[in-house]
């Protein structure tokens, strides 16, 4: 990459690192992230997502690497590229006896490149966006937890922007609320900003994201599609039989390392080795075949094999 600032995506990052003392927490990351993507950043609590989170948007600062956001390098033109960012990290610290609309005026109010006379309209605009305006009134403290999330992402909302950055944002949420935060982000993206969202949450990846990059203690472990993600994973053959023992035997001389659990034989499949050339050496071997499938890995099994840690895959 020669150029980093030159690029059409809306992250990128080189060697991105970060240490606390002799801990790297962000180790060398180089994230792609593609201009209208909904982005989902993964990993196990600890993996170094907020705080790469924070080196993008030049809340701390890197220890090496190169950042761009928007096209713009980061932090050096950070006074350009936040006003067209939108993040939701760590929740804004809202005022409990204020409104809901209160609270987005004063917040409005702060950001020196919100226009004044607009402040109204567009409070109004963000709390309607985020499904807010029956609460618009009504005191924060007696928010649930997803409305208080819902006005931080309105909070993201109050100008138009072209990336939006949320950090966990089902976090602590009951099921209702993560269905809310969940259908507006993807909504988001409708509106065809680009969406780059952490979870630790394989199942929320995989519901709302076009792509996903995974991190692994500092590391980012694989980025891509869904479907890219998927595909470099391994494919597993699978037999169902009364005769296992026989199958594995089967199995064995053709090259693959089976494994059994009695009734059901399976292999990782290797490149060279055809399926239909498996059923036909079963055959000829006398095996009684019940079931043969073929399967790629699911987007769990990938992951859990990138990071060796089991994901939450609930909600
Ligand atoms: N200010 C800090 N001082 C020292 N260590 C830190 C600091 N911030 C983060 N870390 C460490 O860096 C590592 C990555 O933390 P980070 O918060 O980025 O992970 P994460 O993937 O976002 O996890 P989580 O979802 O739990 O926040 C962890 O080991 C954490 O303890």
């Amino acid at each position: 990459m020669s150029d980093l600032s030159s690029a059409p995506l809306a992250i990128e990052t080189r060697g991105l690192t970060k240490r606390f003392g002799s801990h790297a927490a962000v180790d060398g990351v180089d994230l792609s992230v593609p201009r209208g993507s909904v982005f989902g950043f993964l990993g196990p609590n600890g993996s170094g997502k907020t705080t790469t989170i924070r080196m993008l948007l030049g809340l701390a600062s890197a220890n090496a690497g190169e950042i761009s956001v928007l096209g713009q390098r980061m932090p050096q033109r950070l006074h350009d590229v936040l006003p067209r960012v939108g993040a939701l990290v760590e929740g804004p610290a809202f005022y409990p006896f204020l409104s809901g609309a209160a609270n987005l005026h004063r917040l409005d109010t702060a950001d020196r490149t919100a226009p004044g006379a607009t402040r109204r309209a567009r409070v109004g605009a963000a709390l309607d966006r985020v499904g807010l305006t029956h609460a618009a009134h009504k005191k924060v403290h007696a928010y649930s937890l997803g409305m208080k999330q819902r006005l931080g992402i309105a909070n993201a909302l109050l100008q138009p922007r072209e990336l939006l950055v949320l950090d966990e944002p089902t976090n602590g949420l009951d099921p209702q609320g993560t269905r809310e935060v969940r259908s507006l982000v993807r909504s988001l993206a409708d509106d065809g900003a680009t969406v780059f969202v952490s979870s630790h949450l394989l199942a929320e990846i995989e519901q709302i994201c076009s792509h996903a990059g995974v991190m692994s203690a500092g590391s980012l472990v694989a980025q891509g599609t869904l479907d890219e993600l998927r595909q470099v994973g391994q494919t597993q053959v699978r037999v169902e039989t009364p005769d296992a023992q026989l199958a594995l035997g089967v199995l064995a001389s053709l090259g693959l390392i089976p494994g059994t659990d009695g009734s059901t034989v399976t292999a990782v499949l290797e490149r060279e080795i055809l399926p239909e050339s498996i059923v036909a050496a079963l055959v000829v071997g006398g095996i009684r075949v019940r079931g043969f499938t073929v399967q790629g890995m699911s987007l769990e099994e990938r992951f859990v094999e990138l990071t060796g840690e089991g994901f939450d895959i609930a909600q």
